[in-house]
């Protein structure tokens, strides 16, 4: 468990800040994350890598001289958000563009790619390529849909080189896609892992057994053994790496290949236990006839306290060994001799330096009252969260990586402050809704606070700060937040993510306003459709998201993200009833 902390919701913040802190010869802080502390020359493509925190030294530890030249540094197991992107992006970039890589995970997927839209928007050149290692996490007819463990580090390491030497963007690209056809990993685990404050793990492994396959954020597994010996373990996931099917493209046979090995540990192994392992997987490679080049034994990706260890092979070629060859000097990863680079004379910029936040435009006195309801709503949507928190988390854990409930908190408690902010300095209700969509989106990260973010946003641009909300204008927000998310997000009704209760609720909302109901009643009743709906999609395969690749271990348990959306519009309703009930309310 983790012991040290202070408030547990800033303990990724105050991490970073210590983090800067200790390693100013390679970093500074700027909005969303890191970048380099050391100039870099006009002209270099820029390497930004980024993801949730918990996994040090992924990532930030490998922002430096011959790697990453920023890093997005997201919350606890959640993505950054689009803005962290964004920033750390433009801060780290030298005119010749930037190549976004990380892990592929849904959360991160959806900031990375709004974050590239808005670079290529600004007219900076950006591509992406994301990190798929993990063999455990999708067979491999559906490589591109595998997520990024260890291997992080190979992509990383080979891109940055590239672009070190000069390489222009679409060439660091390929390189960086190259690297990431040519690295493969499989992980096991002995135990789960407790986020500060946490009174549980996240998730568990029973006593004696070993999860095989168990993502680094507790994803579940592909099967379950005892706990081998150091020599069994070495047999498995060597054994399973040089199955022929797992052989990158180019290599027909380990025999003569050459070969990176990387022994992870996840965070509580030791090294001693790491090296009794790799004496092992070391003989097994000679044996198969492989030509070991640079092993690597050591911590580059953990899952914060879990017991467990990955293997990623990284199947070498001409081009790839040159440019593992060349020299990195970042906080956890030196390798070679480098030629320091002088100090950018840039300072720290921390996250309250950032100038984005513009003025309240005016509101009339109609809308500033609707925004009064706005926030009442707000307040209302952080209890309920804040009440089924562990609940959420549960079913988050059946199937996918059980931070439901702390995303939720997070985002619906910034919406709130946002909106108080707002509230406070004479907003209407469409700018106090797009500041909370913000707060949301901004604070919580992952995949439900980019789209709660916009759902907010959607409605806020929707009433707008003039006219009083008529419950038209209302669903008409309702449906442009649907719109929005559908063509975000991509998922479509059955897919079984929150888009299946949405859509029923936007449908009955625009139905039951057309046909004359009042804002109040039509609200209730789209509520109750959407929480049916919620229901219904404990019958449902996944086919989005984090939980697709243990689609049947979800049967039977309805979408988290489904389930916290009507949890939260049937709470709403209930302040929308209260506000309609008093004399000054909108019986609208
Ligand atoms: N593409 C998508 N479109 C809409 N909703 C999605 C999509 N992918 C996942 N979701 C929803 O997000 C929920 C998970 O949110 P969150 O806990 O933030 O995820 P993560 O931790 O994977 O970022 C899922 O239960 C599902 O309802
Ligand atoms: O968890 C991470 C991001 O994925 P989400 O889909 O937002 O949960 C992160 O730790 C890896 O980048």
């Amino acid at each position: 468990m983790t012991r040290l902390f202070n408030e547990p919701d800033a303990f990724a913040d105050e991490m970073i800040a210590g983090f800067v802190a200790a390693n100013r010869r390679y970093v500074r802080s700027v909005p969303g994350g890191v970048v380099r502390s050391t100039r870099s020359p006009q002209g270099q493509v820029a390497v930004v890598v980024g993801g949730g925190s918990g996994h040090y030294p992924a990532f930030g530890g490998l922002v430096g001289q011959g790697l990453a030249h920023g890093a997005a540094m997201g919350n606890l197991f959640a993505s950054p958000a689009t803005q962290q992107v964004h920033s750390v992006a433009r801060a780290a970039q030298h005119g010749a563009g930037v190549l976004l890589s990380y892990g592929n995970y849904a959360g991160d997927v959806l900031n990375f790619d709004a974050a590239q839209e808005q670079l290529r928007a600004e007219g900076i050149a950006c591509e992406t390529v994301t990190v798929t290692d993990d063999i455990s996490s999708a067979p491999v007819a559906e490589r591109h849909r595998r997520r990024g463990i260890a291997g992080d580090l190979t992509v990383f390491r080979a891109a940055a080189a590239a672009a070190e030497a000069g390489h222009d963007l679409a060439d660091v690209a390929r390189v960086a896609r190259l690297a990431n056809g040519r690295t493969r990993s499989f992980g096991v685990a002995f135990t789960g892992c407790t986020l500060p404050g946490a009174d549980a793990p996240l998730f568990t492994v029973p006593e004696g057994r070993m999860a095989v396959g168990l993502g680094i954020h507790g994803e579940p597994g592909i099967d379950e053994t005892d706990i081998p010996t150091a020599d069994e373990l070495a047999e498995r996931l060597v054994g399973d790496l040089l199955a022929d099917a797992e052989l990158p493209d180019g290599v027909d046979s380990p025999r003569g290949a050459r070969v990176v090995p990387i022994l992870n540990g996840l965070g509580a192994l030791k090294y001693e236990e790491l090296f009794v392992v790799y004496r092992r997987v070391a003989e097994l490679l000679e044996a198969a006839g492989v030509e070991v080049v640079d092993p690597h034994v050591g911590e580059y990706c953990t899952s914060f306290d879990m017991a467990g260890c990955s293997l990623t092979l990284f199947w070498l070629d001409d081009e790839l060994a040159e440019l593992w060859e060349t020299p990195v000097d970042t906080p956890a990863y030196r390798r070679g001799s480098v030629m320091r680079a002088e100090f950018d004379t840039a300072t720290d910029a921390p996250e309250s330096a950032d100038p984005a936040t513009p003025t309240i435009p005016d509101a009339t006195p109609a809308s500033r009252a609707a925004a009064a309801t706005v926030l009442a709503a707000l307040e209302t949507v952080a209890e309920t969260v804040d009440a089924h928190a562990d609940e959420l988390g549960r079913m988050d854990a059946i199937a996918g990586d059980g931070d439901h409930g702390i995303g939720m908190q997070r985002g619906s408690h910034a919406a709130v402050a946002a909106a108080r902010e707002a509230v406070e300095a004479g907003a209407g209700a469409g700018t106090t809704l797009a500041r909370a969509g913000d707060g949301w989106s901004h604070r919580a990260g992952g995949t439900s606070g980019a789209l709660w973010g916009l759902a907010l946003r959607e409605v806020g641009a929707t009433l707008g700060d003039e006219a009083a909300p008529t419950r038209d204008a209302v669903a008409a927000g309702v449906t442009a937040a649907d719109t929005g998310i559908r063509s975000y997000g991509k998922a479509e009704v059955g897919d079984k993510t929150m888009v299946d209760a949405l859509v029923p609720f936007a449908d009955a909302l625009r139905r039951e306003v057309d046909a004359g109901s009042r804002l109040a009643d039509a609200w209730a009743s789209a509520a109750s459709e959407a929480s049916a709906a919620a229901a219904a999609t404990a019958d449902l395969l996944p086919r989005m998201g984090r939980a697709r690749p243990h689609a049947e271990k979800s049967l039977g348990t309805p979408d988290p993200g489904a389930h916290s959306f009507a949890l939260i519009v049937t709470a709403v309703g209930e302040t929308l009833a209260a506000a309609s009930a008093t004399p000054k309310g909108p019986s609208a």
